[in-house]
């Protein structure tokens, strides 16, 4: 990431920006922050670090950027707990009956006094998970803007060139070049331990948000990669974060090459390669595969599918290393047991020598996790920015301690009445017009757009050359697929933007890079922008509230991270605003401990019956002692008081129910199991058994009934089975009705094949309720949902944009494009499982229509749409005007294709003429680009039809 101090070429002496005028608020008042330091605390004895430094600056510095403690690692049963005053919490603070005693000199050589008292876990929990352990800083005590301290690392052994962490020169060279030189030196303490280096041991560490927990894990894969040309697997849970470490690991290892041995012989190595670093996301076009791919990185349900298929096909031992981001996602309800049951499976290949390396900020129970993985284990408060922490009710600002900070001028103006608005408001504009960025995180989608809406109204005024800069943004979002949003369109110039689900991912990627480059200014956004992302942020203000709920402790932590990011911001401010009257809940939330990570195998069986399934099917375990032994690994092995009595009677209640559903047998004379053809396609294709079972039924009714007389049966067959859950879609029954009766007697036959009755749908319009009380109504619940899903996704295939069928069925349309990439991959699986199934033409005929989907066009546009940007209208508009083929376009010239574009345009008319010039060089830009890449692939067309 690109370092950007906080003030800027350009800025003025007292820190503003030229551009940036002060305004006033139209209450007359100037909004009060930058908040007024409170009186600087004394330290009290309980104060942890009595460090005896020699360094005034540091010293300053200490209650904010904590120094990184070793609080514990796996081979010493000590246990230093860091005390901190919180007045929240009944008698925070004060040593207690803290023994206090002299620990190891830390890494900047000081020796320093802990407070240890080994009772008190759940102050310890507090303590974490305020993220610092001294009292709060005052803002008057400013702490050195970054990290300490390198220079006091007198062998520079933090340095990522010392020999000992055996990294190749471009790799520390590419590091480089992403602003990290030096290790903060408790990443070296923690690679430092016994074992990790030489990959022996797994590890598991937790740290605050943005204390770089990455980077121990990337070096640990990096050498893995590199030095011992294994594969890695790095597995995130959310695309967006996937696609950003994706990004990261080829920008740091873009310049290293490595030996390929030539016909698999060592001593006659004469190739080099670049490291091929692979994105698998759900929608993800990765074209390579496990065998020439060196990094995976991977959602949860991507990794496990690539290691069911290497463990099958036995090159897993190719494998070397697999690093869990975000391990406090196995307590996740949906998915956290696919994770498990991947961790299980590694831990089931110990011959394989593969190394696991788990990390987290937001988990308690560390050493119960380190048990379960065999692995070192280490705890850090560290963090790198320091971070103000405030509560904000009845226009009052306090800081954790409960300390007036601020007082905040109430408003007189009828929008700002509202303490929590205008406390948003204010805190926004005392972050802008000191030119930093701010998120809010607000409680709905619809909030985040009307906060939105409401704050262009006090934003500063900024000169042309910032405008522009923001047009150009507008522009931009006026370019894409969906045509510019109504609001975005006001916001946007104002540098102000919103970020949710509901928004297309090419909206919401210009908006962050807006962002990140400091264009747009705030950002009011929902949690989709809480986990893992590095924006710039010196303030957060965050809801309390998530829609009705409140927010849990982990998302509420998560969100709190994000401001003042390393390389980002020199230091973070957060502001958790509330009502007054939802204080208790809220102090409660501040107050939680961090969860201790559950399994999610044991409840409700689905977990346990995948588990055995892949286990079976992969053949890591098929006899019932090997079974066992599979389930020994598992998390809920080590967690359940007595696993055996627990699991027993559930495990041969999951084989009895995996034999019932014919996805496994059982060879009783040799006493194991094997999968079945659909157990092994409901594996291949990653799926969990019961969608296996599900999908098995539907494939092949279809197969002995295909309705190929229009487009109706096949895209059904490809609606994902979880966009059509009740949490995905709710279905408008009058639209469902009108849209059955302009089906034409093809669409009604294919109707009828998968189940569905235009009576039914009709007694439903007038106001029938749709029973979900039996296995028989849920079944066919699922398959009405599916259908009303599959209408839209029929419109998406006749070419109707994306904005146009999200209004048509008044859903977000970053659910309507959601569904259309999440389609492409269920189509893709699918085939798969058609075919290990041996249904190879219906896996042909998926295959085709997963390609148009992803085209968004009829067949007849298919060629036409290889060509980037010419995609769903705009390839039509192409095909209408005469340009009906690759070498059509590639034979014809920027003017013509500008036109065509501009006839493409959504909404265009609503840019004003002056913006009209500006939109027009954009679209020569882009009919430059269309140009280009017809002229190559008509030449390769060429070359293919020559070589045939
Ligand atoms: N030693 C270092 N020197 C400089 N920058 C660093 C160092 N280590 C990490 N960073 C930077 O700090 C930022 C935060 O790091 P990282 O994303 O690893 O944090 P994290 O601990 O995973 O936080 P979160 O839990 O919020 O995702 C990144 O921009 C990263 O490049």
């Amino acid at each position: 990431m690109e370092n950007r101090p906080s003030t800027r070429p350009g800025t003025s002496s007292n820190g503003r920006h030229p551009n940036l005028r002060e305004r006033q608020l139209p209450n007359g008042n100037i909004p009060p922050p930058p908040i007024p330091p409170p009186p600087q605390r004394q330290r009290s004895s309980s104060t942890i670090y009595h460090a005896k430094r020699t360094n005034p600056e540091y010293t300053d510095s200490i209650n904010s950027a904590i120094p990184p403690k070793r609080l514990r690692t796996g081979n010493e049963e000590q246990h230093h707990h860091h005390q901190q005053q919180n007045l929240w919490s009944n008698g925070g603070g004060g040593g207690g009956g803290g023994r206090e005693i002299k620990v190891a000199p830390d890494w900047s050589g000081n020796e320093t006094t802990m407070n240890i008292d080994h009772e008190d876990e759940g102050q310890n929990q507090r303590e974490r998970y305020f993220g610092f352990s001294s009292p709060p800083t005052s803002s008057a005590a400013m702490p050195p803007p970054s990290t300490p301290l390198a220079y006091q690392d007198t062998q520079n052994v933090h340095s990522l060139a010392h020999t000992k962490w055996g990294l190749r020169r471009e790799v520390v060279m590419g590091f480089s070049r992403c602003g990290i030189e030096h290790m903060y030196p408790w990443q070296a303490e923690c690679l430092g331990m016994s074992g990790l280096l030489t990959g022996d041991r797994n590890v598991i560490y937790t740290a605050p948000t943005s204390a770089g927990k990455s980077l121990v894990a990337d070096i640990l894969a990096i050498r893995k990669v590199v030095n011992e040309r294994k594969k890695a697997i790095v597995v995130l849970p959310y695309i967006a974060i996937v696609q950003e470490k994706t990004r990261f690991l080829k920008k740091v290892l873009e310049k290293v090459r490595v030996a390929v041995p030539k016909r698999g012989r060592w001593d006659k190595v004469n190739l080099w390669k670049h490291l091929n670093i692979v994105g698998f996301h759900g929608g993800s076009k990765a074209r390579m595969g496990w065998k020439e791919l060196d990094v995976a990185v991977c959602t949860i349900e991507k990794a496990n599918a690539l290691i069911n298929a290497a463990i099958e096909d036995r090159t897993i031992d190719q494998l070397g290393i697999v690093v869990f981001d975000e391990l406090h996602m196995l307590d996740d309800d949906h998915r956290g047991y696919i994770l498990e049951l991947l961790a299980t499976k590694l831990l089931c290949l110990a011959e394989e020598k593969i190394q696991i390396v788990g990390m987290s900020a937001t988990i308690s129970n560390v050493k119960v996790l380190a048990t379960w993985l065999n692995a070192q284990f280490y705890e850090c408060a560290f963090r790198p920015i320091p971070l103000k922490e405030h509560l904000v009710y009845d226009n009052n600002i306090y800081n954790y301690d409960e300390k007036l900070v601020a007082k905040l001028p109430p408003s007189e103006l009828k929008e700002l009445k509202d303490p929590v608005t205008n406390a948003i408001v204010s805190l926004v504009y005392g972050a802008v017009i000191e030119d930093h960025g701010v998120l809010v995180f607000c409680e709905s989608r619809r909030r985040c757009e009307d906060v939105g809406k409401l704050l262009v109204k006090f934003m500063p005024t900024v000169d042309e050359e910032v405008r522009e800069k923001r047009m150009e943004i507008v522009r931009d979002l006026a370019t894409t697929s969906t045509g510019l949003d109504f609001t975005l369109e006001k916001t946007v110039p104002a540098g102000v933007a919103f970020h949710h689900a509901g928004l297309t991912t090419e909206e919401r990627d210009l908006i962050a890079e807006a962002y990140d480059r400091g264009v747009i200014k705030v950002i009011c956004c929902t949690a989709t922008m809480a986990a893992g992302v590095n924006l710039p942020a010196r303030r957060v203000i965050i809801s309390p509230r998530m829609g009705r709920d409140f927010l849990s402790p982990t998302m509420l932590k998560q969100m709190r991270g994000r401001a003042g990011r390393k390389g980002k911001d020199t230091h973070g401010e957060n502001y958790l605003c509330c009502r007054k009257e939802d204080l208790a809940p809220v102090k409660e939330v501040l107050n939680a401990p961090m969860p201790s990570i559950q399994s999610c195998l044991g409840g409700e069986t689905t977990g346990l019956k995948r588990a055995l399934l892949e286990g079976i099917a992969t053949k890591l375990a098929t006899s019932t002692e090997s079974l066992h032994e599979y389930m020994r690994a598992t998390l809920i092995y080590h967690t359940t008081p007595e696993p055996l009595k627990y699991l027993k009677p559930k495990i041969l209640d999951a084989i009895e129910y995996l034999k019932e559903m014919n996805l496994i047998s059982e060879d009783r004379t040799r006493g194991y199991f094997h999968a079945t053809k659909i157990g092994n396609a409901t594996v291949a294709s990653g799926f969990g058994p019961e969608e296996g079972v599900f999908l098995h039924e539907e494939l092949s009714r279809a197969l002995m009934n295909f309705n190929l007389e229009s487009d109706m049966h096949i895209v059904y067959q490809f609606t994902p089975i979880h966009s059509s859950t009740t949490a995905s879609v709710d279905i408008d029954w009058k639209l469902m009705r009108e849209e059955v009766e302009k089906l034409d007697e093809s669409g009604i036959r294919a109707a009828a094949f998968v189940g569905v009755n235009p009576a039914f749908v009709n007694k439903m319009a007038q106001g029938g309720i749709l029973r979900e009380d039996s296995p028989q109504n849920i079944s066919k619940a699922r398959v009405y949902r599916r259908f009303y899903v599959s209408l839209m996704l029929r419109e998406l295939l006749n070419e109707r944009p994306v904005h146009i069928v999200a209004a048509n069925y008044n859903i977000a349309r970053g659910f309507i494009q959601q569904l259309s990439t999440t389609c492409k991959g269920f189509a893709t699986t699918s085939g798969t499982f058609c075919k290990v199934m041996g249904w190879t033409g219906l896996a042909v005929l998926l295959e085709h229509y997963s390609w148009r989907l992803d085209m968004g066009v009829k067949a007849d546009l298919m060629g036409l749409a290889r060509i980037p940007f010419v995609k769903s209208v705009t390839a039509r508009i192409f095909h209408e005007n005469g340009l009906k083929s690759v070498e059509a376009v590639s034979a014809s010239n920027i003017e013509a294709l500008v036109k065509l574009l501009e006839l493409a345009q959504p909404k265009k008319l609503r840019l004003r003429e002056a913006e009209m010039g500006k939109m027009k060089s954009r679209l020569e830009q882009r009919a430059g680009i269309i140009l280009e890449a017809a002229v190559a692939i008509y030449e390769q067309d060429c070359r293919d039809a020559a070589e045939e």
